[in-house]
């Protein structure tokens, strides 16, 4: 039997995570989402050979009044950009999209933040149905309505708050994620276990081996776990003034490396998203060690699970300390007072703070 898992994201943004095996195909829950007659199916070069005629054939069999059309990107972060989002908005204008028309974003993390950022700014706002395929994109990009196109200068430094009228995770779809981007996504669901739940942070250790391996039990577990964390904290927080934030640990370093790479992940020349998260968190919490709000034993720990899950830990080769301190100045956390940090205290805890002293950060960045 087909077992579809429910996250509800409550408050006054509320929608519906769905997971499950072969949702792509089901053209009645993907048509229930649209509430006009104009959907605009938003891919990448990658995902639409793959998965863009299912999951059109399946709607235009639900909705045979559909007038649909397809955008698609070339994959990778170098195109989360204002000038691919300008296309979105053209191909938008070219469907002859209503306001009660829908963006569906089909994709990872780099569609799902760049249709999300049309769909938010089309008309002043239109729907957007989340389709994750990636990993990283269903425990994380695809739940809480952050979208955003990178700038030369920062990571995801132009962008709104547009929460998704749902989200429909097609869990088979993994089967064709690469195994870096597999890898990717775990960098963020560790993050959950990090900073939430000292429990799942266990759990996450004694099945990181079958994560690896796909065990289709462990990454349905992963995902809806992940998902819950995430709709709890955007419930509560869903524009980010305050515990949500949380939620970056371990971005302000990453995003700084992400930047000062060019954004050169998925290309195999820079770290992608979910990596230079992993370097990030080992060296918040080597922070928070620097600072005396941990012992060394939690960060390598963090470190050593990361490790086994094959993710960087460390700042790759060639990158100034200073320059990556310069990027951080502009990372969106940052106020009057200077650096703000989510730091990580221990299996299940972290806490946001402020005025953090630049020369702890450079000597972190400079020894690790
Ligand atoms: N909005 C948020 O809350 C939020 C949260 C986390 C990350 N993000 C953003 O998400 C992005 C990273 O997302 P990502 O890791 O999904 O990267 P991505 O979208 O670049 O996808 C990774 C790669 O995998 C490919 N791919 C995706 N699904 C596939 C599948 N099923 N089969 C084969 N190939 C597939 C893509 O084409 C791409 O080459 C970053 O831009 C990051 O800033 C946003
Ligand atoms: O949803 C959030 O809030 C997050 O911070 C999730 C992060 O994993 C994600 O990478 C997000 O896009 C980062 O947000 P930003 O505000 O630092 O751009
Ligand atoms: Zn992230």
């Amino acid at each position: 039997m087909n077992t579809v898992r429910t996250v509800k994201v409550g408050g006054d943004y509320h929608y519906t995570i769905a997971i499950g095996a072969d949702l792509l195909a089901d053209g009645a829950r993907l048509a229930h989402m649209l509430r006009g007659r104009h959907a605009l199916v938003v891919s990448d070069g990658n995902i639409a050979p793959l998965y863009a005629d299912r999951v059109e054939a399946a709607l235009r069999a639900a909705r045979p009044d559909l007038v649909l059309q397809r955008f698609v990107i070339p994959p990778g972060e170098q195109e989360k950009t204002l000038a691919r989002f300008g296309e979105c908005l053209e191909a938008l204008a070219s469907l002859g999209a209503t306001r009660d028309a829908t963006v569906l974003a089909l994709g990872g993390g780099v569609v799902g933040d760049l249709a999300g950022f049309a769909a938010a700014c089309w008309m002043r706002g239109i729907d957007c149905v989340q389709l994750p395929t990636s990993l990283l994109a269903m425990v994380d990009s695809s739940v809480g309505g952050k979208t955003a196109v990178d700038l030369p200068a920062g990571k995801n430094l132009v962008g709104a708050f547009h929460p998704p009228r749902a989200v429909i995770a097609d869990t088979s779809t993994l089967r064709t994620l690469p195994d870096r981007e597999l890898r990717a996504g775990l960098a963020e669901v560790v993050k959950y276990g990090a900073i939430f739940d000292a429990h799942f942070l266990h759990w996450i250790e004694g099945h990181a081996e079958a994560l690896l391996a796909r065990d289709e039990a462990a990454l349905a577990h992963a995902i809806a776990l992940s998902c819950e964390y995430k709709a709890d904290v955007v419930a509560r927080d869903p524009f980010e003034h305050g515990d949500r934030a949380m939620l970056n640990f371990g971005h302000t370093f990453g995003h700084a490396i992400e930047s000062e790479q060019g954004y050169a992940g998925t290309t195999g020349e820079g770290l992608n998203h979910g990596e230079a998260v992993a370097v990030g968190m080992v060296l918040a919490a080597r922070l928070a060690t620097a600072l005396g709000m941990a012992p060394t034993e939690d960060a390598d720990r963090l470190q050593a699970l990361l490790q086994r899950l094959g993710l960087p830990t460390a700042i790759p080769v060639g990158l100034a300390p200073e320059s990556l301190l310069a990027r951080m100045r502009l990372d969106k956390k940052a106020d009057a007072r200077g650096l703000r940090f989510v730091l990580w205290t221990g299996a299940g805890k972290a806490c946001i703070t402020s005025g953090v002293d630049e020369g702890a950060v450079l000597r972190v960045l400079t020894h690790g």
